[in-house]
């Protein structure tokens, strides 16, 4: 990673083609991925896609663009984003090159344990039953570990077994829980942690003479937390019109209603999964189960609230702290089968699954700190719109060449909605 050079700053002006030659120059990219990229990049073979999902009739692309310059851990990531919504990659390019210049972002990632679930009931006494389980934790763990044994030699494996009691609020039937925390490495686990929990189960059984119903992994991953941080200097936090600390202030103004209510906490949350997802995708990792997690995790004290928040440091400067679960796989999955997401991997110089959620939780900061300061100074709408201009004038079917036109004149009338763009389209070519 270190003989990787930084990218120049005018990295979005250049055609996607000088894009990829200028990753391949700053040695982000062997000569097989350029090639990869230059052919399609969306090499995901009709005959691969049938055999990744069920009824395949044809694939989807999308857009994948890249945060430049990504300052992480004192690293710099080309962050690779594939999300439909105009802005977000453009947010995530002006936070990297502003923390760039101030020590970048710091993250870490807890071990990567998921837990498994198997749910018994049929319990004459459910406290009983969890003495006699705990009392033969021995024989359960000697259990776990031979259902996965190549996890365990590579180091993971399981790490604990808890227990918890339920009523069954229209069966009416008692439930004893048991969970198995299982350290899956560098894979999301969640096939692996579903076969423990069924390998174990008819012991549990005998063990407690219970009924096991459901064995499946919790996508609760909340001992799998990534924590991100970055402190921003209040002098480089000003916007035009806006001072420094009137951003600062009005960014934690923010933080603070997403703290207090679920209404903004929604959306303040939506802002970093749209940086999270993003990279999920990229890297084929299951963003449904990040998405579930992180918004499970954000209600895990009875309130629904923002999983980060600003705060004004001693001396004045904002300080973003992030903290959220994140269950990723750099192995597994369709990881292996779709080609853009091991040249991905690649393209991150990533193979760790901790290096990845630190890395994913480091963005979705990024992600919340952009739209704070573009909500705290002159609205979302100046920028999201002016680049939201050019996916309606694509709508609008402009011709390249006078896209950049319809794009500066779609701006400049505030209308920014295919009727428009037709309208100026029409305009231009009939010199009307
Ligand atoms: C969009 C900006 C960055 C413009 O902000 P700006 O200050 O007008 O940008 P600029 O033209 O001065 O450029 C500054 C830097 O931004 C980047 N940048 C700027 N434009 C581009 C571009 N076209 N392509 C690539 N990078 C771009 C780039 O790094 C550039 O540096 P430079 O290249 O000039 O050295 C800013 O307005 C922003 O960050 N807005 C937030 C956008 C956002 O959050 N989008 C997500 C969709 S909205 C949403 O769903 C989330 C939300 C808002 O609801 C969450 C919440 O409520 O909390
Ligand atoms: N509810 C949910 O969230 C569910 C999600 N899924 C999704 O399906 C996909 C399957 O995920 P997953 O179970 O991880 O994938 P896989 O089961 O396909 O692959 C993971 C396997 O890779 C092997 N492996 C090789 N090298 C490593 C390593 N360094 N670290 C860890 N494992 C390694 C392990 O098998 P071995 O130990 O045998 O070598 C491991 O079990 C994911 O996208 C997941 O999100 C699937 C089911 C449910």
């Amino acid at each position: 990673m270190s003989n990787r050079k930084t990218l120049h700053r005018k990295f979005r002006k250049l055609s996607v083609q000088e894009r990829l030659q200028a990753l391949f120059d700053a040695g982000y990219f062997d000569h097989e991925t350029h090639q990869f990229w230059q052919d399609g990049g969306t090499v995901l073979q009709e005959n691969a896609a049938d055999r990744m999902i069920e009824n395949v009739v044809g694939r989807f692309a999308f857009p994948q663009g890249i945060a430049v310059n990504f300052p992480l851990n004192g690293q710099i990531y080309q962050v690779p984003l594939v999300v439909e919504e105009p802005s977000v990659v453009a947010a995530l390019s002006f936070a990297a090159l502003l923390a760039e210049k101030n020590g970048g972002f710091k993250a870490a990632a807890s071990s990567p344990i998921l837990i498994g679930q198997v749910q018994l009931t049929g319990l004459d006494d459910p406290l009983a039953a969890e003495q006699k389980l705990r009392a033969a934790q021995e024989s359960i763990a000697r259990a776990a570990q031979q259902a996965m044994p190549n996890m365990v030699a590579r180091g993971g494996g399981l790490r604990d077994i808890s227990f918890h009691h339920h009523d069954g609020e229209h069966s009416g039937r008692a439930m004893l829980v048991v969970h198995l925390h299982i350290d899956t490495q560098d894979a999301m686990g969640a096939n692996m942690v579903n076969s423990v929990c069924e390998a174990v189960a008819p012991l549990l059984e005998t063990i407690c003479g219970g009924e096991a119903v459901l064995k499946i992994l919790s996508n609760l991953a909340d001992e799998a937390l990534a924590r991100a941080e970055v402190t921003l200097p209040c002098s480089q936090l000003a916007a035009p019109g806006w001072s420094g600390e009137q951003v600062r202030d009005r960014i934690i103004l923010a933080s603070d209603l997403a703290l207090a209510d679920p209404y903004r906490a929604t959306t303040h949350n939506k802002g970093i999964m749209n940086g999270v997802d993003a990279l999920a995708l990229a890297t084929g990792n299951d963003w449904r189960s990040i998405e579930a997690a992180a918004h499970a995790y954000a209600a895990r004290d009875g309130q629904y609230r923002a999983l980060s928040h600003w705060t004004k440091t001693e001396n004045g400067d904002l300080h973003g702290e992030l903290t959220m679960p994140i269950k990723v796989g750099t192995v597994g999955g369709s990881l292996q089968t779709n080609p853009a997401v091991l040249a991905n991997l690649k393209l991150l110089g990533i193979s760790r699954a901790q290096e990845l959620a630190s890395l994913m939780a480091a963005v979705g900061l990024a992600q919340n700190f952009a739209a704070l300061r573009a909500l705290a100074s002159n609205g979302i709408q100046q920028g999201h719109m002016t680049l939201h201009a050019r996916s309606v004038a694509l709508a609008a079917n402009a011709p390249s060449e006078i896209f950049d036109e319809v794009v500066k004149q779609l701006v400049a009338s505030g209308e920014i909605k295919i009727e428009t763009a037709q309208q100026i389209i029409q305009q231009i070519q009939t010199g009307s």
